[in-house]
């Protein structure tokens, strides 16, 4: 998989941003997101959502979770950089939260 540039990198996120209230940003060549939720039941039945979603696209989220807020940092490493494969999950993580 190759990375995208960084051109198609702001195109992709000015099209992700659009549909969420709470904007992806380029955080060190990742795309970052705090995800917060009315309690952590919540933000963990979203975390199972994502977990089943990550496994059938065999992508895989790096995320941080402390009571109703998940922090999440989306790059492919196997490619060494942001792949489309990183906005695809972006944007069904956005979709169930
Ligand atoms: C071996 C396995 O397919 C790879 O490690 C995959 C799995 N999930 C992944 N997820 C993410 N976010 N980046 C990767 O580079 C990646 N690589």
């Amino acid at each position: 998989m190759t990375p995208m540039n960084n051109n198609d990198i702001q195109t992709a996120l000015g099209q992700l941003n659009k549909s969420s209230n709470v904007p992806w940003k380029l955080v060190d060549g990742a795309l970052q997101k705090s995800f917060k939720f009315n309690d952590f039941s919540e933000a963990f039945a979203w975390m199972t959502q994502v977990a089943i979603t990550a496994e059938k696209m065999d992508h895989h989220p790096e995320w941080f979770n402390v009571y109703n807020k998940v922090d999440v940092t989306m790059v492919t490493h196997d490619a060494n950089g942001i792949t489309q494969l990183d906005f695809d999950l972006a944007a069904k993580m956005d979709s169930f939260a």
